[in-house]
């Protein structure tokens, strides 16, 4: 269970702070919503340890996350879009989400295979459509092999029936691989879609919707 505890965080000492507490199972998709300008961003910061709490707890299972760096966090994070090295190939990206000494191209293109892109791994990314970059980039998390992903409104960019693919597989390697999967998204249809939980920031809190 990835557990956040009031987790406690302002940007000025002026104002009143984010308190925010929530529960994310592994092999679910947790849903935040929330108003524009609400916090749904410093969330993610915070659970990707980009801005530290002043106070609270955040653990996955026995670990506590916050003394850990960004790149030490076992969490990984997936954007709208600019996700991948536009120079590099589909290989060429996903290699560079394994540790030096674990690199290779039977992983890799084992990868690419359980997203779909079987075949694609020499294709620059600069030439591949919305979609194809977002498997790409879950191709990465796949051999990252981190059990938190932050999706930051990664099917925002894509078109409908692109859209419905991509989350489809979303759900499914959340499940298959035990993920804590934490989506944030303004689209009612994605959250009914793929979240088991759903949680909406509301002055600065987390409340969970019914
Ligand atoms: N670095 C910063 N310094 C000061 N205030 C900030 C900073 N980053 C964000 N904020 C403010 O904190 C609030 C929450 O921003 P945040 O980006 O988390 O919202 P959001 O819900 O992700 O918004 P959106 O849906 O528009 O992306 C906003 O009022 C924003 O202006």
């Amino acid at each position: 269970m990835l557990r956040a505890s009031d987790l406690e965080f302002r940007y000025r000492p002026e104002e009143a702070p984010y308190r925010f507490s929530f529960e994310a199972a592994a092999g679910e998709v947790t849903a935040i919503s929330g108003a524009s300008g609400s916090g749904k961003s410093t969330l993610l910061d915070l659970l990707a340890g980009f801005l530290q709490p002043s106070r609270g707890a955040l653990t996955l299972d026995d670990t506590n996350l916050l003394p850990l760096e960004p790149e030490h966090r076992p969490v990984s994070l997936l954007l709208q879009s600019d996700n991948l090295f536009e120079h590099l190939s589909a290989v060429g990206n996903v290699d560079l989400g394994m540790p030096r000494g674990e690199r290779g191209r039977e992983k890799v293109d084992d990868a690419l295979a359980e997203v779909g892109l079987s075949g694609l791994g020499g294709r620059p990314a600069s030439t591949l459509s919305g979609g194809q970059k977002q498997r790409v980039a879950l191709a990465r998390t796949l051999l990252r092999n981190r059990p938190v992903l932050l999706l930051d409104e990664p099917f925002s960019a894509l078109d409908d029936e692109t859209r419905g693919t991509v989350r489809t597989l979303v759900g499914e390697l959340t499940n298959r691989h035990s993920w804590h999967t934490v989506l944030v998204s303004h689209h009612a249809d994605d959250i009914a879609a793929l979240a088991s939980r759903h949680y909406r920031i509301i002055d600065k809190k987390l409340s969970e919707a019914v």
